[in-house]
């Protein structure tokens, strides 16, 4: 096997896509394991991007269907700026489809500061001001998982994490900060797949084809995920796909995909 079919095979990128039978049968997987774990509620980040609409969309189905079918279930959306979020107009576009049953909204930034103000004390030392605002982007990253964590514990809850296999395939997110969730919703699907779903779910087109963003820098508000990768998502999206693509990218790609094996697993254990 490729390295390209090995990487398919390992993330679960299906070799067909239909959105209409991948939205019933992942609504279908976030109801059974709600009911089957008896717990009652779906914690999820919403925040103006088409990943954690998609999902929340799905979810915010699920436990209506749950309630029907007289199991109680319901679902916490959450805003989680940090301070004034650029796009906060599309958060609240996000939210006015999703119609959450409750909505929760927690400002990061003064516990996100308060760390760094606190490392930098203890002599973090962060080489230039770039890194200290990448060392500060991951803490973001891991301080809303805080509080998503905090309201699935007072509420019998689970925390849905958006990670698809687009992300996955390269490592973008952040270990133990959007990477750490009970459950995934979106696993095995390549970008276009996401939006394609969140387009079959009723999403408005200007959120469904928003340039994706992981908006973590206070230094580069709303910079685009493909900078930050040197390819394309439409060519993250074909090499998913099976499909063939220029060979820098190619390389790219495998490249990312091995040197973050580490953020897909479980702690590396001692051998015994
Ligand atoms: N070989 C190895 N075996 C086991 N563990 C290893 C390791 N190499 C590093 N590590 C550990 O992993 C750490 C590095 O991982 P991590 O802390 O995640 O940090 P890192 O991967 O350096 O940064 C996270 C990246 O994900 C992006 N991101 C984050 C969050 C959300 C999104 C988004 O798209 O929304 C994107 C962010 O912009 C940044 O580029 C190291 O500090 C070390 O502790
Ligand atoms: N400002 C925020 N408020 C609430 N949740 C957030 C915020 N920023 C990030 N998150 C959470 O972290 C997840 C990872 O961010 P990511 O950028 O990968 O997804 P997205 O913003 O939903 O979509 P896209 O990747 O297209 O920008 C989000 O799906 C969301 O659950
Ligand atoms: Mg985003």
């Amino acid at each position: 096997m490729s390295d390209q079919s090995d990487i398919i095979c390992a993330l679960g990128v299906a070799p067909v896509f239909s959105a209409a039978a991948e939205a019933a049968r992942r609504i279908d997987f976030l109801k059974r394991y709600l009911a089957n774990s008896q717990l009652s509620t779906y914690v999820l980040g919403i925040s103006g991007g088409v990943d954690s609409l998609t999902a929340a969309l799905l979810a915010q189905r699920a436990v209506i269907e749950l309630r029907a079918e007289a199991y109680e279930a319901r679902f916490i959306a959450v805003r989680l700026p940090y301070g004034q979020q650029a796009d906060e107009h599309d958060a609240q576009a996000a939210l006015a489809v999703i119609t959450p049953d409750e909505l929760a909204t927690v400002n990061i930034k003064a516990a996100a500061d308060a760390m760094m103000q606190e490392l930098l004390w203890a002599g973090l030392q962060p080489a230039d001001s770039g890194q200290e605002d990448f060392l500060l982007g991951n803490i973001k990253a891991r301080q809303r998982m805080i509080a998503q964590y905090a309201l699935a514990g007072r509420w019998r809850g689970l925390v849905i994490g958006t990670d698809h296999a687009a992300e996955a395939v390269m490592g973008f997110f952040t270990k133990h900060g959007d990477g750490a969730a009970d459950i995934l919703p979106l696993a095995g699907l390549n970008k276009r797949r996401v939006r394609a779903l969140a387009r079959h779910l009723g999403a408005p087109e200007h959120l469904v084809s928003k340039i994706p963003t992981a908006d973590l820098e206070t230094n580069a508000p709303m910079r685009p995920d493909e900078d930050a990768y040197g390819v394309t998502y439409e060519q993250i999206d074909d090499f998913l796909e099976g499909k063939s693509i220029a060979a820098n990218a190619h390389d790219l790609i495998v490249r990312a995909y091995k040197a973050t094996a580490h953020k897909r697993s479980l702690p590396i254990a001692a051998d015994s």
